[in-house]
Formats: structure tokens, C-alpha cells, sequence
């Protein structure tokens, strides 16, 4: 990773309002060219990881440095209900914008087409649906192509189609080489699209890294023809230094990295068939993200 990979690095942010740490010794550097998804339950922290990064929030401790593209403005936001002004058309809003933000006049054509609000350019946007407006505020974000974007739970109340649409040009917008922040509360939404999660619980990040690397390797899932025998397997195995969990009739049991499942298998086949014991079943199962995420927010899991 290079220095310039990565636009904004926080070291070690503690953000508390009152007694509540509702940021807690977060140490993070979202890439360029990823999107990265920051998951959390309500009220883990995500909002105000957010706004400590545009600056809206001060953090109460630790530090968090923007690097200055050469080009364009470093940092753009969607966090609260997108500023827009009904009265006036969609043209007229970005036109107003592109003013502030120092925008060329070119830039107000560029993002309605690539947020796909060209046709409703000339209507009034208190007449515009609530994904044409989200559509219109991320084109708002979008002026003077910042390289950092953060995106506060974009998807919300939007429905299935319009949130296909968005994740499309979320992707988009990276692969054009910002680094695009989205949150959520659920951890399934930016499934396909964000490369990178973060999952923050209680302040803290619990995980941060590749998202298909979340669940982790499948675990080993084995039954024998009785839940005696199951139970008989399992000290043999206990023995033979195989840690593994009774779970109902099956016994599983996790695994560290490629190829280990194979070793574990055999060496499971192996210790039933010295006991007679005969197998029902012996696979591997993957862990669901649901299960990942039940893992990584007990206390003291880290990535
Ligand atoms: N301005 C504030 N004053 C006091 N407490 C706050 C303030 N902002 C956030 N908090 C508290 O900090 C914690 C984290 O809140 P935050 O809004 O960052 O979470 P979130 O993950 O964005 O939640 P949600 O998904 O519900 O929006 C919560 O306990 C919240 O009540």
C-alpha cells in the first residue's frame, strides 16, 4: 500500500459526547478506487465516523489527516437529508451548487449523466421521487469530483430498483478512482458491490478488510449414525487435539486456511473408523455472513 492509495487515514479517533464513547481508538485508511462499506448496528458509530472525517465533528482524541489531491476537492458528503432546494429545478440546483463548490461549467452536465438525472433536469425537485432526489444529491456530492465520498445510508428509502441503480453507480464512482465510504445497517446491502467492510460495533472496528474474506474459511460438519456416537467421536478427536463443538447432532469444527479442511477430514475418517463408528455425514459448510458478523461483534474479535 503506497501513501497514495489512501486519502485519509484516522489514527487512533476517540469521539465521546458526554459519557458515551460513540467513537472509540479507531485506526482506519479507506483506499482509493474501493468502495468500502462500514456496517454497524444502529447506534455503533457509523454517523460519527462520518462526520469526524468531513470535520463536522471534532474527535476527542487522536488525529485524522486528509491528503490534498492535485485535482478536484478531497472530500464530499451525503450524511443528513441532502440540501436541496424544492422550489427550483434540478438544473438550478446543481447550477447553485456548482457555484459553491467552484465547480466548472462543465461539471453540472458531467454528474447528471453519470448519476443518471439528465431527464429530470428541467422539473422542480419537490415534485421529484425520493430516488431521483437521492440520485440528485449524489450528483450534488459528485461536483468537482472529490477523491474521498462519503455516502450515510444512501439506500434508505429507496426501493429495490432504485437501490440496484445506486449500488451500479457507486461502483462506477470508484472505478473512476475515489475512495467511496458507504454505511449501512445491514450487512447484505453492499454485498457484489464494495470490495472492502468494515464492521464497527459498539465504536470500535471489529473487522476491516476484504469483504469476501469476511465469513472466513467453512467449518468441518460431521455426524455419526447416533448422537452417542457423535458424542464418543468428539473425545476421540478432543484426544487427537482436534477442537470441535457439539452443535445439535453434528459436531463442528473450524478451520484456519486452505487445504487444512482436507487434513482435518481425514484425520476425522480416520478416528471413526478406528472406533467403528460409522459417518453420516462429513462436509464442509461456510459460515453465512449473518454468522460472520454474530463472530465478529462478541467481545474481542478483531480482524
Ligand atoms: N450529537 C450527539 N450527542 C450525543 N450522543 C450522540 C450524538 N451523536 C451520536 N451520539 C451517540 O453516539 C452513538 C453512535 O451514534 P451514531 O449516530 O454515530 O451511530 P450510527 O451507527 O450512525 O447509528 P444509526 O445507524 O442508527 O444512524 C449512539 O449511542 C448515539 O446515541
Amino acid at each position: 500500500m503506497t501513501t497514495r492509495d489512501v486519502p485519509v487515514v484516522l489514527d487512533n479517533v476517540t469521539k465521546r459526547f458526554g459519557t458515551t464513547a460513540a467513537v472509540q481508538s479507531v485506526s482506519w485508511a479507506p483506499r482509493l478506487g474501493r468502495v468500502t462499506a462500514l456496517v454497524g448496528l444502529n447506534g455503533a458509530g457509523k454517523s460519527t465516523l462520518m462526520r469526524v472525517i468531513t470535520g463536522l465533528v471534532r474527535p476527542t482524541e487522536g488525529r485524522v489527516s486528509i491528503s490534498a489531491p492535485q485535482n478536484g476537492r478531497a472530500l464530499s458528503a451525503m450524511i443528513e437529508a441532502p440540501a436541496l432546494f424544492g422550489g427550483l429545478t434540478a438544473r438550478r440546483n446543481l447550477r447553485l451548487h456548482a457555484a459553491l463548490t467552484g465547480a466548472g461549467a462543465g461539471e453540472v452536465e458531467r454528474v447528471a449523466e453519470l448519476a443518471r438525472v439528465n431527464e429530470v433536469l428541467g422539473r422542480r425537485v419537490g415534485a421529484l421521487s425520493q430516488g431521483y432526489r437521492q440520485r440528485l444529491a449524489i450528483a450534488v456530492a459528485l461536483l468537482a469530483r472529490p477523491r474521498i465520498l462519503l455516502l450515510d445510508e444512501p439506500t434508505n428509502a429507496l426501493d429495490p430498483e432504485a437501490i440496484q441503480q445506486l449500488r451500479g453507480l457507486i461502483r462506477q464512482i470508484a472505478d473512476e478512482g475515489s475512495a467511496v465510504i458507504v454505511s449501512s445497517h445491514q450487512l447484505r446491502e453492499l454485498e457484489g458491490t464494495a470490495d472492502a467492510l468494515t464492521l464497527i460495533h459498539e465504536g470500535r472496528i471489529r473487522y476491516d478488510g476484504p469483504f469476501g474474506a469476511f465469513v472466513g474459511p467453512p467449518s468441518l460438519r460431521v455426524r455419526a449414525t447416533s448422537e452417542d456416537s457423535t458424542r464418543t467421536l468428539m473425545s476421540l478427536l478432543e484426544r487427537d487435539g482436534i477442537q470441535g463443538e457439539i452443535n445439535g447432532p453434528a459436531i463442528h469444527i473450524k478451520q484456519d486456511g486452505d487445504g487444512e479442511g482436507d487434513q482435518i477430514a481425514q484425520r476425522v475418517f480416520s478416528a471413526a473408523a478406528g472406533a467403528d463408528i460409522r459417518l453420516t455425514e462429513l462436509s464442509h459448510v461456510a459460515p453465512t455472513l449473518e454468522e460472520a458478523f454474530r463472530t465478529a461483534t462478541t467481545a474481542g474479535a478483531q480482524s
